[in-house]
């Protein structure tokens, strides 16, 4: 089961009222960034590329195609007992735009991280809504403890 998007609300800050959807919470682009080195994964260990951050032009980004790291503007938590997904604005793709996403592990916390794939020139202004963070009710064993927990 899914929960309500006043439950979810529960796990993330800041917030406003008008994030609050009826099946989740809407989360913001706090900031975009292009990777300009490789990273790596390994059969042990990871590692993520080196990052130079987008600027705004007159308050907005203005996005060429290709690829983005995306921050969100929201800290969450995913609480025991429960997996988190997000998904992108569905105005994301009806202007061939991708917010791709992995899943939200029980126990996370932090400001996390999606891959923007823009097919098509498009403007978006820093703190704009352009996904939104679900629960989903789940077993579990254990709870996330990698690298990325407490993140941003
Ligand atoms: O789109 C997503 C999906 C997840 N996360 C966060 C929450 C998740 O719990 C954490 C780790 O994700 P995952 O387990 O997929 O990453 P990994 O590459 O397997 O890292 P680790 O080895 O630390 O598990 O990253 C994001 O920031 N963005």
């Amino acid at each position: 089961m899914f929960e309500s998007g006043v439950t979810v609300a529960d796990y993330l800050d800041p917030l406003d009222d008008d994030q609050i959807q009826p099946n989740g919470v809407d989360l913001t682009v706090e900031s975009l960034y292009e990777q300009v080195s490789p990273g790596r994964i390994g059969r042990e260990g990871k590692t993520v590329g080196d990052r130079r951050e987008v600027a705004p032009e007159d308050g907005r980004y203005r996005l060429d195609p290709g690829a983005y790291v995306l921050k969100y503007g929201e800290r969450l938590r995913v609480p025991d007992d429960h997996v988190g997904f997000v998904y992108p604005r569905s105005t994301l793709l009806r202007n061939s735009c991708m917010l791709n996403t992995a899943v939200w592990d029980a126990g996370y916390e932090g400001r996390g991280e999606g891959l923007l794939q823009v097919g098509h020139p498009i403007e978006i202004e820093p703190g704009a809504r352009v996904a939104q963070f679900v629960l989903a009710a789940a077993d579990h064993d254990g709870r996330y403890d990698g690298s990325y927990h407490g993140e941003n």
